[in-house]
This record gives structure tokens, C-alpha cells and sequence, in this order.
């Protein structure tokens, strides 16, 4: 595919993905910016998974056109850890370069574990372990992260300290970002544009237009809640 405008990380066109006769992707359509944080909702279903992983590069069925720019890194619901190795190695696996272990110090320095690089993943809370998940996409330098459920397994205290966390290291690193979610108030708090996926296209593209920080009492975001979730179809 040609190069797209300078500054998109991810493009994708007509992209379209089957399983047997049922069409998950029909022609899907989207751009992801520079440093822009897109969140992607649909209904259980509707293929937020099969996209996030057609533009990770690990689904090589998919036809149309798509492309990511620079080093991207995914991270999913669970943290896929490797349980025999230390967290220090789980964050260094498969990168090479200059450094590294003073890259992995600084990735779980940011993710609030530099003290448990030689702890084993059993030995972490979901959350910790989760925070190491954060930290092995970080050590890889994304110019896009590509984010399936993140927090979606966490209990409600931890998932909000990790979309806090999350904030923080958008504002230091600049990456960009596409979140599936579930989660409306999560889209709200983390995204600067929400897409909507259904019957195999995109069918909603919309800025959130709340000021940051965002908070789930600011004035503007129930009202942006509601519109969001006539647009799920939940009322
Ligand atoms: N490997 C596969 N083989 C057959 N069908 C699949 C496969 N992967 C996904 N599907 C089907 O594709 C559809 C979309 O699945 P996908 O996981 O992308 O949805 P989703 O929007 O991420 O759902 P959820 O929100 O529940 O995680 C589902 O009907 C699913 O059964």
C-alpha cells in the first residue's frame, strides 16, 4: 500500500475478514494519527477483536489494505506472561538493542514495579502483573499500541489506577493507541476518538469533545455517555 498522509500509524481500507459463511469484517475503514488514542466499541461480536489483531499482523486471512508505521506492541485481556521467567525477562523478551536492561529497569520503573524484576509472574496480583504487561509493550518504544480489553479483567479500584496510569504514560510517551473496550466510561476517560464497529463496518466516528483531564463527573460527560450508548443501541 502506498504511504498515507505523513503522521497516520495505522491505515486500514476496505478490510475485510470471514469465517466460513459468516462475514465478521465486511469493509472496514479507519486511520489512526500520530499520538492519537481511538477507542473501538460494538457489541459482543461484532469483531473488535478480529480487527485489533488483523492490524497487529497476526491474522494473515484478512484482505483489503492496512498498514502500521513504526514499532507497534499489543497488549491483551490476560497478560500472557510467561510463568518460567522473571518479570525482568518477560519485559525484555524479544527486544534487542543498546541497553536493555537498563530500558526494562525504566519500563517497570514507569509502570510503579521497579523492585520486582526478579519476581515471578505467579507471584504478582493481576494487577501487578498486568502493569508488567504495560511495561514489556513499553520497552519496545510503540509508536502504536494496540490495546484488546486491557483492564477488562481487573476489579473496578485496579482498572481505574490503571487508566490512570495508562493517562500518564500517554502524556510522557506520546504513543498512539487503539483501545478495545467494552467499557463507555473508559472510551470517554482515555480516547480522543471513539469509532463504533457494526455489522462488519465502522459505522460511528466521533471526536469526544471533554476537556483533560477527564473525570466521569466533569460537566459534558453524562450527556456524552448517553449519546454513546443510543449509538450502542443501550437505553
Ligand atoms: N478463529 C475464529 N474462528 C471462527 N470464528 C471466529 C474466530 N475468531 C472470531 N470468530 C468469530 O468472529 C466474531 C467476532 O469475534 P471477535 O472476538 O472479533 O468479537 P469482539 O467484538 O471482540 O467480541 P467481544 O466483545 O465479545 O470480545 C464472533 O462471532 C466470533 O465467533
Amino acid at each position: 500500500m502506498a504511504p498515507g498522509p505523513a503522521g497516520d500509524v495505522a491505515v486500514a481500507a476496505g478490510v475485510r475478514r470471514v469465517f466460513g459463511p459468516a462475514v465478521v469484517l465486511d469493509a472496514v475503514d479507519l486511520t489512526i494519527a500520530r499520538g492519537e488514542v481511538v477507542a473501538l466499541l460494538g457489541a459482543s461480536g461484532s469483531g473488535k477483536s478480529t480487527l485489533l489483531r488483523v492490524l497487529a499482523g497476526l491474522d494473515e486471512e484478512a484482505t483489503g489494505t492496512y498498514r502500521t508505521e513504526g514499532a507497534t506492541a499489543v497488549v491483551f485481556q490476560e497478560h500472557r506472561l510467561l510463568p518460567w521467567k522473571r518479570v525482568g525477562a518477560n519485559v525484555a523478551l524479544g527486544v534487542r538493542g543498546g541497553d536493555l536492561p537498563a530500558r526494562v529497569r525504566e519500563a517497570l520503573t514507569e509502570v510503579g514495579l521497579a523492585e520486582r524484576a526478579g519476581a515471578w509472574p505467579a507471584e504478582l496480583s493481576g494487577g501487578q502483573a498486568q502493569r508488567v504487561a504495560f511495561a514489556r509493550a513499553l520497552v519496545r518504544r510503540p509508536d502504536l499500541l494496540l490495546l484488546d480489553e486491557p483492564f477488562g479483567a481487573l476489579d473496578a479500584l485496579t482498572r481505574l489506577r490503571m487508566q490512570g496510569l495508562f493517562g500518564r504514560l500517554r502524556e510522557h510517551h506520546g504513543f498512539a493507541a487503539l483501545l478495545v473496550t467494552h467499557d463507555v466510561d473508559e472510551a470517554l476517560l482515555l480516547a480522543d476518538r471513539v469509532l463504533i464497529l457494526d455489522a462488519g463496518r465502522i459505522t460511528e466516528n466521533r471526536e469526544v469533545p471533554l476537556p483533560r483531564p477527564r473525570a466521569a463527573d466533569a460537566p459534558g460527560f453524562a450527556a456524552e455517555r448517553r449519546a454513546l450508548l443510543g449509538l450502542l443501541n443501550v437505553h
